[in-house]
């Protein structure tokens, strides 16, 4: 499925993995990530992302089946850049793919892709996702050599990894925050489109919304544990409404 993405519009993908996450601690079908990706849909979500870790600790690939099979946003997939992922986005072709680094043993996704670092091993990755339609994206730190690599490697779009943005306060969050619209600026200069995520919630996300660089917001985590107190629909309005207020 193509889909025609309206260039003024911030757009908020939501990260379902969460619900699979609940779901895996009893086993069974409860809660049904296909039931939360209808909701995001019926609730104003731009997109879904799901990341298809290769331990399959939330997500699994029968999740990834019906979702591309029924849900008519486009499907961010998050991925290892690993043959076993590649040959799993080719047969899928979601809308995007976006290249994350991945470690066994982390609880999650704990900083950006060495993109410069694995120009060699990621560049076939990206020809391959990119020549089968799917538009690729590098989960980056908001760093310059970073922008470069993703610019050698001609990556349509980058994700900035907005974790320790996230987790810093005060003084320190302003640096991390003007990192990242610095970034941002760099990335759109070179006509990569910028996009960011991990972390953001209802309390911190209108500084990022508010960089008028960025097209996309993917956020996960924060907004399936809201929606354990007000609703996943509500908690996905919510976010909308902040983002729309920042811009
Ligand atoms: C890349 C990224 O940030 C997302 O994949 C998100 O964090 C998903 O949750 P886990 O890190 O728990 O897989
Ligand atoms: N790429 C970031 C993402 O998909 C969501 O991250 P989080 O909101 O779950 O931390």
């Amino acid at each position: 499925m193509t889909f025609t993405l309206d260039p003024k519009k911030l757009r908020l993908g939501v990260n379902i993995d969460h619900v699979a996450t609940i779901r895996n601690a009893r086993g069974g079908m409860h809660p049904d990530p296909m039931r939360a990706a209808h909701i995001v849909e019926a609730a104003g979500g731009d997109g879904i992302t799901v990341h298809l870790r290769e331990d399959r600790r939330h997500i699994r690939d029968a999740d990834l089946d019906a979702i591309m099979r029924e849900i008519r946003l486009p499907i961010n997939l998050e991925m290892a850049a690993t043959d076993e992922m590649l040959e799993i986005a080719l047969r899928h072709k979601p809308h995007a793919a976006c290249i994350v680094p991945e470690r066994r043993e982390e609880r999650t996704t704990e900083g950006g892709l060495d993109a410069a670092g694995q120009h060699n091993h990621l560049a076939p990755i990206v020809t391959r996702l990119a020549d089968a339609g799917i538009r690729v994206s590098l989960f980056i730190e908001p760093d310059a050599r970073q922008i470069e690599a993703a610019i050698r490697l001609k990556a349509p779009v980058v994700e900035f990894h907005t974790g320790k943005y996230a987790h810093a306060e005060g003084e320190e969050r302003e640096i991390e925050l003007r990192r990242i619209a610095d970034a941002a600026a760099l990335a759109a200069k070179n006509g990569i489109e910028p996009h960011a995520g991990h972390g953001l919630t209802f309390e911190n996300v209108q500084p990022i919304a508010a960089i008028p660089h960025f097209a996309e917001l993917n956020i996960g985590h924060y907004l399936i544990g809201e929606a354990i107190f007000i609703g996943l629909e509500e908690s996905v309005r919510k976010m909308r409404t902040l983002m729309d207020l920042a811009r």
